[in-house]
């Protein structure tokens, strides 16, 4: 990955995006829907692990959170207030199948009818995200991601939600993030299940894109024609070349390479040789894998910045990554402590659609967290607000560039469960108070809504 490039950011004017360029919002089911228990949802390794003394934030869990389930009609009439084409949501697989297998519950599917009816009486298309980590805990009883029958039921589970939205439902899109459910789930520890055994991650992670493939397999099987993944992805900033190489394949290269070129990178190969063999990567699985899809999510917030160092032992989140070391970045933080670099976001644009030619790109995650206050009914969060003009400023040059970008969706609708961190961090546009449900909208969706209305800056 290159060093930190300066582009060439228009820094005043009103910025226009493409005709039909698509602004939306996106969530996830744990981090919003509550109702953990309600109409026969089974449990996730979420619920497990939000459980599991000292993993999260003062023992929060998704068991409320900002009771979509049952509050999506009013959530649906914001995001109409604020103008917004699209909405990106995750389908909460166990409350679909709470055993991860088997027939589905109908209380299940009839909450995501639903939930896609009222977007489309408002005129609001629904992005699905069929795993946005929610895995059902009968299936990590089984292994979870380390376990290949996983991304078999993966499939199974992906034909029933098309056989029941597929006629409503648009654009899908397989897995957000494998590279957190594999490194953060099962090498790191910091996410659910809490495993720490970098070992086994590899094969979590090449698991995690079997299902992908054979998804992709099902939902095109069966009808679907805009099918993508959406990976988090982070430009490498380094003043050595070897370092960041070693970064930007363990968390870029490591998904892109067989998603979209039918293999691993060699180096990440034999870096992560020193934990296993391979050998769970079995004759025509990169077939599989790299079936043809038609969009490419992209989750950005920050790059990372990297040195090399003698001696450092490997990030736990980067199994293979010894010898490299995290400084951190000479930049404004968010609330989690994320530097602020919109130019960031440019560069990987770019990079993607040099490295990986022929597949558009959406931004399904942008956005920031900051410490809000609610004043006389309003939320001043000039930060967020600031980061977010930064990031669109920094993705129009992208287009300016040649980029073929389709869309943005900010990260996110509402305040949500951040999962280690529960319900201190905040990345919504609008405001949750969580003891009285009452939704507030920042000044930034205020902003943000402008910002639709006129299809740029
Ligand atoms: O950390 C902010 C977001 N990052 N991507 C995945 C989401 O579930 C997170 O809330």
């Amino acid at each position: 990955m290159s060093a930190q490039k300066s582009y060439n950011l228009q820094d005043s004017g009103v910025l226009r995006f493409p005709e039909g360029f698509v602004w939306g919002a996106a969530t996830a089911a744990y981090q919003i829907e509550g109702a953990a228990r309600d109409d026969g949802r089974g449990p996730s390794i979420w619920d497990t692990f939000s459980r599991t003394p000292g993993k999260v934030h003062a023992g929060h869990t998704g068991d409320v959170a900002c009771d979509h389930y049952h509050r999506y009609p009013e959530d649906v009439r914001i995001m109409g207030d604020l103008g917004l084409h699209a909405y990106r949501f995750s389908i909460s697989w166990p409350r679909i199948q709470p055993d991860g297998a088997g027939p589905a519950n109908p209380r299940g599917l009839d909450f995501y009818d639903r939930l896609v009816d009222e977007l489309q009486g408002g005129g609001i298309t629904p992005i699905v995200t069929l795993y946005h980590w929610d895995l059902p805990q009968t299936l990590e009883d089984r292994g979870g991601w380390t376990n290949r029958e996983t991304a078999e039921r993966f499939a199974e589970y992906a034909a029933i939600m098309y056989s029941r939205l597929g006629d409503r439902v648009e654009t899908w899109t397989t897995l957000n993030e494998p590279w957190c459910s594999a490194f953060l789930g099962y090498a790191s520890g910091i996410h659910a299940p809490g495993r720490t055994e970098p070992e086994v991650s590899f094969a979590a992670a090449h698991h995690l894109l079997l299902g992908h493939g054979l998804a992709v397999q099902a939902l095109r099987a069966a009808g679907a024609s805009q099918i993508g993944i959406t990976l988090n992805l982070a430009p490498v900033l380094s003043d050595d070349a070897e370092a960041a190489s070693i970064v930007d394949g363990l968390q870029n290269r490591i998904f892109l390479d067989p998603v979209l070129r039918g293999e691993y990178p060699a180096d990440v190969v034999e870096r992560a040789g020193r934990f296993t063999d391979w050998s769970f990567v079995k004759d025509g699985d990169l077939e599989i894998i790299s079936q043809p899809i038609d969009l490419l999510g992209v989750n950005y917030y920050n790059p990372q910045t990297v040195t090399g160092r003698a001696g450092e032992p490997a990030n736990p989140v980067y199994p293979g990554s010894e010898g490299v070391a995290f400084p951190g970045a000479d930049a404004p933080k968010t609330a989690m402590g994320w530097p602020v670099q919109p130019f960031g976001l440019t560069d990987l644009l770019v990079r993607l659609s040099h490295d990986y030619p022929g597949t558009p790109l959406i931004i399904t995650e942008n956005g920031a967290a900051f410490d809000d206050v609610v004043e006389d009914g309003q939320v001043h969060d000039v930060g967020r607000l600031s980061y977010l003009d930064g990031h669109l400023r920094a993705a129009h040059a992208a287009i300016e560039a040649g980029v073929d970008l389709r869309g943005y969706l900010v990260w996110s609708l509402l305040d949500n469960f951040e999962w280690a961190e529960g319900y201190r961090k905040r990345f919504g546009v609008v405001h949750v108070d969580y003891n009285t449900q009452r939704r507030t909208p920042k000044d930034s969706a205020l902003w943000y809504r402008e910002v639709v209305r006129r299809n740029g800056l």
